[in-house]
């Protein structure tokens, strides 16, 4: 188990105008397992790969329980790297693609079997020792080159989208895999995702990245309900959050905001009293499906909570439940609608607002506002 300290991690490649790497500043537990996210081109690959010694950076430190090893050669930084492209040996068997970093380092033969057998075990690979990469399944190959990381024992893992080659049923079931893994061994891992479940469901800590800088660093949870500001609040989620804007009012009974459906009908929607030196201004109302269901099925203590009627536009059934399209302030937004109780297009639904769960955010600079 080690710990990883990023400090204000700067990269620019040669030729490149703008830096990919703005100043990431990020310390990973020990057996911390650390999900990077964020959209493509965000630099989460080149973070990686720093880390890894595949690139240098050009500002900054990266310390392994406590030594600096910003310049170390990869292969003394005791880090084992899984990519999205397995890179397994063709012409070799599986039992020889997991021993080959350990041969290569000139372990004795019995240690080598050893510790390749460890592993064969852990990842449930026994039968698959004596076959050729080509005539395995992308999963089987997935875990024989997640088994030749493992067989290093090395001090971090880094995962770069592994799972991102397979199929949606696999991809699940490899994700359970990897939990189960790192319950076990509690070793450090760094892995990047662009899948929302995987990040949310693996992590104990996830790093949004936007154009090379960190955005936010959080528990799912946290990252989940309190976004820090606009872009991560639409990142992570799926439907997204959606935002609506309105106007803070002093009303009789405390602030409110008014939210108009594309029929006309209103409703005014209790807000928080943190909101009261907006009387007047304009907010962004953050607000996930879960956040607007029909009256029967809401599981709250009817607190802060507003109904209004609006027309469905556009139903969508996930399974568990349905995800249906309504209109506020000329604005997109999704409810979450039990199937138990159908609502179809056209139709105009009593919907029930929870407010206590509700983010609001600031128009200019696009940051959360927090309470008091
Ligand atoms: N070797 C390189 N030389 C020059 N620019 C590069 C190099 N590698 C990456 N970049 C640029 O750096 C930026 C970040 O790329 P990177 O691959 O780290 O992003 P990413 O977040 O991993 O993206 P994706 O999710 O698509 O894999 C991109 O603009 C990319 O074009």
């Amino acid at each position: 188990m080690s710990q990883l300290e990023l400090r204000s991690i700067r990269k620019t490649y040669p030729g490149v105008a703008e830096e990919t790497l703005k100043g990431i500043d990020i310390d990973i537990a020990s057996g911390e397992f650390l999900i990077l996210v964020g959209p493509s081109g965000c630099g989460k690959s080149t973070l990686m790969n720093t880390i890894a010694g595949l690139e240098t950076i050009t500002d900054g430190s990266i310390v392994l329980d406590g030594k600096d090893i910003s310049t170390m050669e990869p292969k003394d930084r005791d880090i084992a790297m899984v990519f999205q492209s397995y890179a397994l040996y063709p012409t070799m068997s599986v039992r020889e693609n997991i021993a080959f970093g350990l041969k290569i380092r000139g372990l004795p033969k019995h240690e080598i079997d050893q510790e390749v057998e460890r592993v064969a075990d852990l990842l449930q690979i026994s039968p698959l020792m004596n076959k050729k990469p080509a005539n395995l399944s992308g999963g089987q190959q997935q875990r024989v080159a997640m088994g030749r990381a493992l067989a290093r024992r090395p001090r971090i893992y880094l995962f770069d989208e592994p799972l991102s080659n397979l199929d949606a049923k696999l991809r699940v079931e490899m994700r359970t895999e990897i939990k189960k893994l790192h319950q076990r061994l509690k070793t450090t891992i760094v892995y990047v995702t662009h899948d929302q479940i995987e990040a949310m469901t693996l992590a104990d800590r996830i790093a949004v990245l936007k154009d090379g800088e960190l955005q936010q660093l959080g528990t799912p949870k946290e990252v989940y309900d309190r976004p820090e500001n606009l872009f991560v609040a639409g990142f992570m989620g799926s439907p997204a959050m959606s935002f609506v804007p309105v106007t803070v009012e002093q009303g009789e009974g405390g602030l409110q905001a008014e939210v108009r459906g594309n029929d006309g009908r209103s409703v005014k929607l209790p807000v928080p009293e943190f909101l009261a030196d907006r009387v007047g201004k304009k907010v962004i109302l953050g607000i996930r499906p879960e956040h607007i269901t029909q009256p029967q099925d809401q599981k709250n203590d009817q607190t802060l909570v507003a109904k209004g009627e609006f027309t469905i536009e556009v139903t969508e059934p996930t399974g568990p439940d349905v995800i249906a399209l309504i209109q506020l302030n000329d604005t997109n937004v999704h409810c979450r609608i039990d199937p138990e109780h159908p609502v179809t297009w056209g139709e105009t639904a009593e919907l029930m607002f929870d407010m206590k769960k509700v983010v609001f955010f600031d128009p200019e600079t696009e940051k959360r506002i927090a309470p008091h």
